[in-house]
């Protein structure tokens, strides 16, 4: 069922297209609610997607265990001890609209070899993913994790093709070499700083295809802008994705299915644990409004083309503050 009612974001079941036994009817149905998701807020809960409650709930465990670890522990990931871009970035390192977001972060990025565009002119995100050594199960369960969080990118990526009147397999070849990101973030309670610290994350739009975002249990943390600029709370409910689309989305559908913005304001006592997936284009697809999506929405091109690593590599240019190593 969707639920388009103000107050909370629509589900959609996305189990037909993980499987080979979807009925037509039930593709169906996940079509249609994710065009009106994508349509009505650009923020939906997602189901169906085969991951068990048991390994979302290690997952953020062994995010837990890690920023739980002794400062030292965590800077010998720095992203400045590598790439500027994949491992660890302490409290008040990450950077949205000019100021600090009030939590700690650990990216991994799709491994990339030395012909890679990236290395061949040193710019961020280079270098080879960093992974907690003193955490052992840390590397297996994320790799097995990020294997599943692809495949059900891949499949939600083949019903917004047909719920935009393409061929199912439309985006297969601009999204098969995925440059993903999977980003565990720690959020300490947000308390008033002076200064120029913003809040536990800055309001913002994801930069690719879609965010599967994994979250623990901890309420009124996650909000989203809705169409007519009120915040709504992106609440978690046990065993579900909260999932949005980002600018690349944005971009093929002519403004049709919204980046929307969102922002995390975490003033909870606990320590609250986020782990987002990025499931982005290819490094190298270029990216365009789709003719059927203009002539949808008002005929007119609102967008140039866009290489979606290059868009990558300008928004990763300001998300962090420049500190001394
Ligand atoms: N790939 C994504 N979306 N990463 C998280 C973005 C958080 C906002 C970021 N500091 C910014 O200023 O864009
Ligand atoms: O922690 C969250 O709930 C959201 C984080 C987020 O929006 C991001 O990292 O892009
Ligand atoms: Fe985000």
């Amino acid at each position: 069922m969707t639920n388009t009612d103000k107050e909370s974001l629509p589900t959609v079941d996305i189990s037909p297209f993980l499987t080979e036994t979807g009925s037509p009817k039930d593709r169906a149905q996940t079509v249609n609610s994710l065009h009106q998701a994508c349509k009505d807020v650009g923020f939906f809960y997602l189901v169906g997607h085969g991951v068990s409650e048991e390994e979302m709930n290690r997952s953020l465990d062994l995010g837990k265990q890690f920023f739980h670890l002794p400062e030292e522990a965590k800077q010998v990931l720095s992203i400045g001890k590598n790439d500027h871009a994949r491992g660890y970035q302490r409290l008040g390192e990450n950077v949205t609209m000019y100021k600090r977001d009030w939590h700690e972060g650990l990216d991994f990025y799709k491994p990339i070899d030395d012909s890679h565009y990236l290395r061949q002119h040193q710019l961020p995100m280079r270098g080879e993913n960093r992974w907690p050594e003193s955490i052992p199960e840390f590397r297996p369960t994320f790799e097995a994790y990020i294997e599943k969080m692809k495949q059900v990118g891949e499949a939600v990526m083949k019903a917004m093709a047909i719920a935009l009147g393409m061929e199912e397999t439309f985006f297969d070849g601009l999204v098969n070499d995925s440059f993903w990101v999977a980003r565990v973030i720690g959020y300490p309670k947000l308390v008033s700083q002076n200064g120029d610290v913003g809040v536990s994350c800055g309001e913002h739009t994801d930069y690719g295809c879609l965010t599967l975002l994994l979250q623990d249990s901890t309420m009124g943390a996650l909000q989203v802008q809705t169409r007519d600029g009120s915040w709504i709370n992106a609440d978690p409910i046990p065993g579900a994705y909260v999932v949005n689309i980002g600018d690349m989305v944005d971009v093929w559908t002519n403004g049709l299915y919204t980046s929307t913005l969102h922002r995390v304001i975490h003033k909870g006592d606990n320590y609250r644990i986020s782990i987002p997936f990025f499931f982005e284009p290819n490094f190298d697809a270029v990216i365009e409004p789709l003719d059927t999506c203009i002539s949808q929405s008002g005929g007119k091109k609102k967008y140039e083309s866009v290489v979606y690593g290059q868009h990558l590599l300008r928004k990763v240019a300001n998300n962090f503050d420049v500190v001394e190593k």
